[in-house]
This record gives structure tokens, sequence and C-alpha cells, in this order.
């Protein structure tokens, strides 16, 4: 072989490997069971237009923008995250719909029996059920792709809940968020995992350690404003969690940070003076700001968000705990912890099916940064999207 043609040969090797390569990324990129999105067709040259019929112009591979990169790693969390849920009743529905059954009244109690048990709530499975039925009533065999798309659109609706997106810039600073739920839900670890969330967009951030009952909490608190390289506001042990997080607020405006984020003792919503005290700390929280902003109390209803903390893993009775929680104490989002570790992530459809009040963060593991936002299309995708790998 002449070194004319070796080199030729390794050209030609080259450009496959490239093509073959960038095909290969823009593969990987996609979360499963996504094809790749219709690329316009470029517009056609003259050189194109000259070439004989039945040629084609070869026609360039568009690399994946960092956007779309962005969006299909976030796809990729949030399939991993929901692993279990898949496998739990997102694989018995595929299970039962696989291979085109024909439709029967023991399919359909079948599918009923699924939901029902799926930790999604009654409300929520039942109205999966009702769209799932009107698609079965007109077919002779049931079509596992059009059951699908029905159950995504459906668990789409149930997730709109309509809201605001958050402002981390009110004026003035800082943005207050006070977090609250039962014991052991989360609500310190989401709070050093927010601390990151708000630290990497440039946010100068301070922690309030607003849990002055168990001990251990502030020093979870700290260990955490460590790990992120912010700063905290500790009171003493047993102090009045009010007073601390008066202070705490008080400083955070002081001092020019941009977010203050207080942690709150873990309390049962059966416990009256611990919600009253809830109540004394959102009554603390407006006075702070009130004060910083130089305006009348009356004028602030409490800090700028309240997120109730819930474990995914206890299923339905997160549900009945936000529902409790409601009736006592106002919040503007939810936070659902833990569904890394559960096969219940499908409550998820159910707190916002029942309270309408928008999730805004899941916890889909224990490293910082496995509290991401909530995206409802992702969550659909991931939990909906590719049934057949659910298993
Ligand atoms: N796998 C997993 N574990 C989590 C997640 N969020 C929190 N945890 C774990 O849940 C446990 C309890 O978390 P804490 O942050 O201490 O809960 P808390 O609500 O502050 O608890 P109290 O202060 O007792 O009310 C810890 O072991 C966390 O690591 C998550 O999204 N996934």
């Amino acid at each position: 072989m002449t070194s004319t043609e070796i080199y030729l040969l390794l050209a030609i090797l080259g450009a496959l490997l490239v093509t073959g390569g960038v095909v290969y990324a823009r593969r990987r990129a996609l979360p499963p069971g996504k094809t790749p999105p219709e690329l316009p067709a470029p517009e056609a040259s003259p050189s194109d237009k000259a070439l004989a019929p039945g040629r084609r112009a070869e026609v360039p591979v568009r690399p994946l923008t960092p956007e779309e990169l962005a969006r299909a790693a976030e796809q990729e969390r949030y399939v991993a995250g929901l692993a279990r849920t898949r496998g739990g009743f997102v694989a018995k529905l595929a299970r039962l719909f696989r291979g085109r059954p024909r439709v029967s009244a023991e399919l359909r109690d079948e599918v009923e029996s699924v939901l029902f048990t799926a930790d999604i709530g009654a409300k929520a499975a039942q109205k999966l059920l009702e769209q799932v039925t009107d698609l079965l009533d007109n077919s002779e065999v049931a079509d596992a792709d059009k059951v699908w798309a029905v159950i995504r659109t459906a668990a789409r609706q149930i997730l709109a809940v309509p809201a605001a997106p958050l402002d981390y810039s009110p004026n003035p600073p800082p943005y207050v968020l006070l977090m609250i739920g039962v014991n052991g839900v989360g609500k310190t670890t989401t709070l050093g995992k927010l601390a990151a969330f708000h630290k990497a967009a440039g946010r100068r951030v301070l922690l309030v350690a607003g849990d002055t009952f168990r001990a251990a909490a502030g020093e979870q608190l700290e260990i955490w404003a460590r790990r992120v390289g912010c700063e905290i506001h500790l009171g003493k042990e047993g102090a009045d969690p009010s007073s601390v997080i008066h202070d705490g607020i008080a400083r955070g405006a002081r001092e020019g940070f941009d977010v203050v984020l207080c942690d709150t003792a873990g309390r049962l919503h059966t416990k009256k003076e611990l919600m009253d005290e809830l109540q004394k700390i959102r009554r603390s929280c407006a006075k702070a700001l009130a004060r910083a902003r130089g305006v009348g109390e009356a004028e602030i209803r409490g800090p700028h968000d309240t997120f109730l903390v819930l474990d995914a893993t206890i299923g339905q009775n997160a549900l009945a705990q936000a529902v409790l929680f409601k009736e006592t104490m106002d919040f503007t989002g939810l936070v659902l912890t833990k569904l890394d570790g559960t096969a219940k992530g499908g409550v998820v459809l159910g707190v916002c099916d029942e309270l309408r009040v928008p999730v805004r963060f899941i916890g889909i593991g224990e490293k910082v940064d496995d509290l991401r936002p909530f995206d409802a299309d992702a969550f659909v995708e991931a939990m909906f999207g590719d049934p057949d790998q659910a298993t």
C-alpha cells in the first residue's frame, strides 16, 4: 500500500469515528425512550439542488447545545432518583398492558387495583383511572402506547399547580425561607442542600438554627455551614426559637446577606402548643422583615416562603400529614425528600392534587446536589416516559 493510500485510509477512518462519536454522544444525552429532537432541515444549497435525483447531500449532525445537555443530564437524575417508584406501581401497570391484552372486566379491575394501591392518593388515582377507562371503553385490545400517553397527560394536569417562580431577589434583600415539618423528614439536610444551591448561584447565605430544642440540630446545621462555606446564626440551647429566628433575620438584613434560611424543630401537627409556636415564629419573621424594611408590621405577613418538608417514604401518610399541617399553618411550597429510597414516589401526584400547593424541590439522594428544583415534565417523563424500562 502506498503512503498516499495509507493517508486516505486513515482520513476515512477518522471521519467515521468523529461522526459515530457525535451520534453516540447525542443518543447518550437523551432520556430513555426519547428520540432525538428533530432538527430543522437546512436550506437546500445550490450545489444540493444540482445533485442527481436519488442522491442525498450529507446533513451535518448538530451537537447538543449546553441547555439541551443540561436538560438531558437533569432528566437522567430524575430517572435514577425515581427508579424504585418506577419499579413499583408503574412496573405493575406496564406488565398489565404488555402484549396488547384484550380489554376485559378483569383488566379494568386490575388497573383499578394497581392505581388505588399506588400511594398517589384516592383522588389522583380516580382521575388516572377515568382517563384510562375512557380509552379502554373504545378499544378491543389495550394499546400500551396510547394508555401511557393518556396517563402522562393526566399526570401533567395533576402536577400543573399554578405558582409564580420563586423570587430570590426581593427588594430589599434578604430572601427569607422558613422550613417546617415533622421530626426526621429531612428539614435540616434540605436546608444544607439549599444553602449549597444558593451559594452555587452566587448568593450570600446565612443559615439560622431555629431548632433550639434538639442540641444536635444546631451542630448538624453547623456542619452543613462549614461544608457549604456559608455563615450560621446560632442561638443558645433551649432559647426561644422565635427570638433566635428574629435575630437571625435582623442580622441577615444588617450584614447584607441575600438569603436567610431558617430551620425549625420537628413537630407533630397534632401538638397544639408546638403548632402555636410555629405561628409565633412566623410573626417573628414578619416583625424582623418589617423592621429591616422600615415598614409597619401589618404590611408583612411572614417570611417570603415557608416550605413544608414531607418524607416520601411514608407514602399516603405524608399526604395525610400535609393536609393536617395546612389546617393550622400556611405554607407556600412543598419539599418531598427521600424519593430515591422508596417505591412510593407517586405521593408527589397525591399531594399536588390534594393540596394545590406547588412542589418546589425534591430530594433524590443524600449528596449535596441531590436536592433538585421540581420539574413536572422531567418527573412525568421519568415515571411514565419509558414503561418498558420499569421492571
Ligand atoms: N436518601 C435520602 N435521605 C435523605 C434525604 N433527605 C434527608 N435524608 C436523610 O434523612 C435523615 C433525617 O434528616 P434530617 O435533616 O436530620 O431531618 P430533620 O427533619 O431535620 O429532623 P429533626 O431535626 O429531628 O426534625 C438524615 O439521615 C438525612 O440524611 C433524601 O432526599 N434522600
